[in-house]
């Protein structure tokens, strides 16, 4: 049982900050690093796997300092984002010569044993040339598994795979946590993250944002604040009544300048509502009670960058 601690871990590039006073704690178990593009996944999951060092602060795996620690690398397996390979040898001589680097005592015996892992033995004497996203994808995984590691770091492993090709890998991902293996991953869907893994770690712009487990996460991401824009045939009369609703904490009226309270086809009502399962449930009747006919409601922050920003200043 493995665990890596990162601790007040910054990481800058010249003037950008890419990991920016990240503290947590990756157990047993599969743990999926969550975050919108940029957020430093990537550069945390280097740092991890010894390919980068912090700029301050310590990453450590069962308390020794992982960056230019080659002992450590034996219990290591990392899978890169990139997709560069040799392509001009097969998968089994690329996973073979991993197992060699590694100067295991049985090479071919190591070999077998991972591509048999990612079921690649029926294709591992093809040229990698002519294999799918997903099968490379398979071979990466064989040769970071050929010693294996009790500490296995994916960057952005479901990346470019059709849905078959994502089932198994998430499988093979929840297989390794079974056997107690510390298995990290990173993603930016959060629908990926809530099927494999039972911890999940939130970044957003270099910094830690949250943690938890899904539910956990999911309802830090519902309870938020939600802000809806609304249409309807008489919006002022509808802010009127919408106001006296508990579940709404602010209420805005936008037109083009042809008067509120008429549709004009640009005006609209922007509603905060503070509990969002009761506002949907409750904007439909009291439009009926007021008259008022409702063309349109749409959340208007759903993108994934503002629930991370909520998350991030909390
Ligand atoms: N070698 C580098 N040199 C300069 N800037 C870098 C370098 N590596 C990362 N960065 C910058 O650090 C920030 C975080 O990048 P990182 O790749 O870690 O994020 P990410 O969450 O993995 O995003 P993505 O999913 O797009 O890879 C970005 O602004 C990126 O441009």
């Amino acid at each position: 049982m493995s665990t890596l601690q990162i601790s007040q871990v910054s990481r800058w590039f010249a003037n950008v900050v890419a990991v920016n006073d990240v503290t947590m704690t990756i157990g047993p178990g599969v743990t999926g690093l969550l975050g919108p593009n940029g957020a430093g996944k990537s550069t945390l999951i280097h740092m991890m796997g010894g390919l980068l060092g912090p700029s301050t602060g310590s990453v450590t795996l069962d308390g020794d300092v992982i960056w230019r620690n080659e002992q450590i690398y034996r219990r290591i397996g990392l899978v890169p984002e990139r997709e560069a390979m040799y392509d001009v040898v097969t998968g089994w001589e690329f996973v073979l010569a991993n197992a060699r680097l590694h100067r295991l005592p049985d090479p071919e015996g190591a070999a077998e044993r991972a591509l048999e892992t990612v079921e690649m033995t029926g294709t591992q004497d093809r040229g990698i040339a002519g294999y799918s996203k997903g099968m490379k994808q398979r071979i990466k995984m064989a040769t970071a598994l050929v010693h294996d590691p009790p500490v296995l770091l994916l960057d952005e492993p479901f990346n470019g795979m059709d849905p078959r090709q994502r089932l198994q890998l998430m499988e093979l991902l929840r297989e390794m946590g079974r056997q107690g293996r510390t298995v990290l991953f990173s993603s930016h869907i959060l629908e990926e993250v809530e099927q494999v893994a039972s911890n999940i770690q939130v970044m957003v712009a270099g910094r830690h944002a949250a943690s938890g487990d899904f539910r956990e996460i999911r309802r830090l991401m519902t309870e938020r604040p939600h802000q809806y824009t609304i249409r309807s045939d008489d919006d002022r009369a509808l802010a009127a009544a919408i106001m006296t609703e508990g579940s709404v904490s602010g209420v805005q009226l936008t037109s083009t300048g042809r008067g509120i309270g008429t549709h004009d086809g640009g005006g609209a009502l922007h509603v905060q509502a503070t509990d969002f399962a009761a506002f949907v449930r409750t904007l439909p009747p009291l439009a009926r009670r007021h008259g008022i006919r409702l063309y349109e409601v749409a959340p208007a922050d759903e993108s994934l960058e503002s629930v991370f920003s909520y998350l991030v200043s909390r």
